[in-house]
């Protein structure tokens, strides 16, 4: 390094060395990896290191890692190594929705995720005996893992097909393969706000083929979200797809042990039909031993506690007390449940997903033990990054862009309920517009920003602290919603005119919720309604001095006048859900009721009062 003479000579020097040394370290690190040096990481620094979920391999590290897993996997198979390394490297393996817009290529995307569904399936333990040693039992696992990214990976060379981010950690697969042979019975828990969405049915068919008897129980948690009109639609529809499900809610039952009542309005509804009542806690125990202990009985089985020689043999052996594993994806309530059952709290709960890392036994009795897995996020088609943020299976702090994940919100929840929610007013739509188009992610955040007063270092409105709340309230259930079953539709929708405003707003929110992608915002921007209509919010959001509760009122005030707005519709009678048929997909989504006609409305006002005085006008003259 040149360092100049003078006072600044030292400094310059300094800089200098410094900068040649983080060059020199660069080039090292780049020549290393020319080398492939950096694909080869020792077992012991990988056994160091702590589990965790890798869902997304957008991380270069990640991306690393699984590749030096891959070479000392194959040493002997370099074309294959190569192979997948080359896959992993060029992101191959972990494409995101980005779909296309078009209606032709969303039709075709469905043909051909109906006609691969069968190929997204849960990666299969590979045989195994107690007599294998333990490097040979990992090596196995690793081959018929990687054979399974490998497949998911050809499988993404089919363009149409989008796929969402999946666990890509064998070590967490591990962990529900350890599940999974234990259990007699299986509780696939889901929240039931949108049951299917975080039911996987191969994980039912893997139980199976592990052994004939074994059963899973849906457990349909988080019921205290939902009303009772809808659990008995739900309840039709597992009684018709014969699904084994019960109704729970691990909230209430935490309350009650804590001597405590839950204040839900579902909570209220009492209710003693078994198919559609809300289980408490003895009452799940009971009925899960039952279960468990008839599948028992079905194996029909040898010595109690002996050890099984392999997996196939573990089919055969009686345990000395049932086993009840609990799985799903995370966030949906299996650390909760397991608390309420335990009746203390034994595993971590917190809204954040993904912090369970092992799976835990836990023995309730001499004939009971649970078993809590990891939550896994399990490899689906179409459903966006943006969908499983808004249901809570992808953390909300990893969310880099966030207006795709609250048009989900704002699509799914009738603005007059946003509104009601937080008080806050959002634009209607123009004239020309859709009157029953949903809020768009902008016109929320900025209707949010503007009534807390949310302004960011820039002094532009906040909207990634407003995403993250709202999202939180979303999943929390601050914010109301919920699904109903394939091709149902809600009875108090029924004989009512509605129907241009179902077709048009299901589509609208199935379109962006199945195009959203974290590239899409752009295209959300592009899909609002024109350019004076930003300029206005804008313009309606003063960031000097008027962002002070007190202003914020006034402002509200000002601006309900503005809009001419009409006080809401009475409470829990005013949103519906709605049957899309649409994308033949049988998926719901909630729709609005016809906002209030404010033009025709305010056209009947002005002859009403325009005739009489137009008269007295004509009288006098
Ligand atoms: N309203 C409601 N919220 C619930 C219920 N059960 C759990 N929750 C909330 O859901 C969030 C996740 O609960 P956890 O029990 O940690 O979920 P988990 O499935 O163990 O999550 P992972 O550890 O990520 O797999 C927490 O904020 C809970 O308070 C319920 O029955 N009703």
């Amino acid at each position: 390094a040149g360092g100049g003479g003078g006072g600044g000579g030292k400094k310059d020097r300094g800089e200098g060395l410094g900068r040649a040394l983080v060059r020199q370290r660069n080039k090292q690190a780049l020549a290393a990896k020319a080398r492939g040096q950096q694909l080869v990481i020792s077992r012991r620094a990988q056994q160091a290191l702590p589990l965790e979920s890798v869902i997304e391999v957008s991380d270069i590290d990640a991306v690393l890692q699984r590749a030096a897993e891959e070479e000392l996997l194959h040493g002997d198979d370099a074309e294959g190594a190569a192979a997948l390394t080359a896959a992993l490297g060029s992101g191959l393996i972990d494409l995101d929705g980005t779909g296309d817009t078009e209606e032709e290529r969303r039709l075709l995307r469905e043909e051909q995720e109906a006609l691969h569904a069968d190929s997204l399936r849960v990666p299969r333990r590979p045989p195994w005996t107690a007599q294998m040693t333990t490097e040979e039992l990992d090596t196995n696992e690793k081959r018929a893992f990687l054979e399974w990214r490998r497949n998911l990976a050809r499988l993404q060379e089919n363009e149409e097909l989008v796929f969402t981010p999946f666990e890509k950690n064998l070590d967490i697969w591990r962990q529900l393969w350890r599940v999974l042979e234990r259990s007699d019975l299986l509780v696939m828990v889901v929240d039931s706000r949108n049951p299917l969405f975080y039911r996987c049915p191969d994980l039912e068919e893997y139980a199976q083929e592990i052994d004939e008897h074994k059963r899973t129980l849906l457990l349909v948690n988080k019921a205290d979200l939902l009303p009772l009109s809808v659990r008995r639609k739900w309840a039709d529809y597992f009684k018709q797809h014969d699904i084994l499900y019960l109704f729970w809610s691990a909230k209430a039952a935490t309350a009650v042990l804590e001597g405590k009542k839950l204040s839900s309005q579902t909570m209220e509804e009492s209710d003693t039909d078994l198919d559609t009542k809300i289980y408490g806690r003895e009452e799940l125990l009971v009925r899960l031993q039952g279960e468990a202990e008839y599948i028992v009985s079905q194996k029909g089985t040898s010595a109690v506690g002996e050890k099984p020689e392999s997996s196939s043999e573990s089919a055969l052996v009686r345990p000395k007390r049932v086993v009840v594993g609990f799985v799903g994806y995370p966030n949906v309530g299996k650390s909760s449940t397991i608390n309420a059952l335990v009746g203390e709290k034994k595993t971590g709960v917190t809204s954040t997903p993904g912090k369970t890392k092992h799976f835990q036994t836990l023995i309730i009795s001499e004939e009971l033990m649970l078993c809590d897995c990891p939550g896994l996020v399990f490899p689906s088609f179409s459903s966006s990054r943006h969908e499983m943020v808004a249901c809570g299976v992808l953390p909300i702090d990893r969310m880099t862009k966030h207006r795709g994940a609250i048009q989900v919100v704002a699509n799914r929840v009738p603005r007059n309920i946003l509104e009601q929610v937080y008080k806050i007013t959002l634009p209607k739509p123009k004239a020309y517009e859709e009157a029953s188009r949903p809020p768009t992610a902008a016109e929320l955040l900025m209707a949010y920003c503007t009534s807390r007063g949310h302004v960011s270092h820039a002094g532009l409105p906040d909207e990634t602290r407003a995403a993250r709340q709202i999202l939180k309230d979303y999943i929390d259930g601050k914010i109301p919603h919920f699904e109903l079953p394939p091709g149902e539709i809600d009875d108090e929708t029924d004989g009512e005119d509605n129907s241009d405003i179902e077709g048009s707003s299901t589509a609208a929110a199935d379109q962006s919720d199945d195009d959203a992608s974290d590239e899409d915002d752009e295209e959300i921007n592009r899909a609002e309604p024109n350019i004076s209509h930003a300029l206005n919010d804008l313009a309606s959001f003063d960031m000097h001095g008027q962002m002070t509760k007190g202003s914020t009122k006034k402002k509200k005030k000002e601006a309900s006048h503005k809009h001419h707005r009409k006080p809401q519709r009475k409470k829990d009678r005013s949103w519906r859900v709605g049957n899309d048929g649409a994308d033949g997909s049988g998926v719901i989504r909630v729709f609005q009721k016809p906002a209030v006609n404010l033009a025709a409305s305010s056209t009947s006002v002005v002859v009403i009062f325009s005739v009489p005085v137009f008269l007295a006008v004509h009288w006098l003259v």
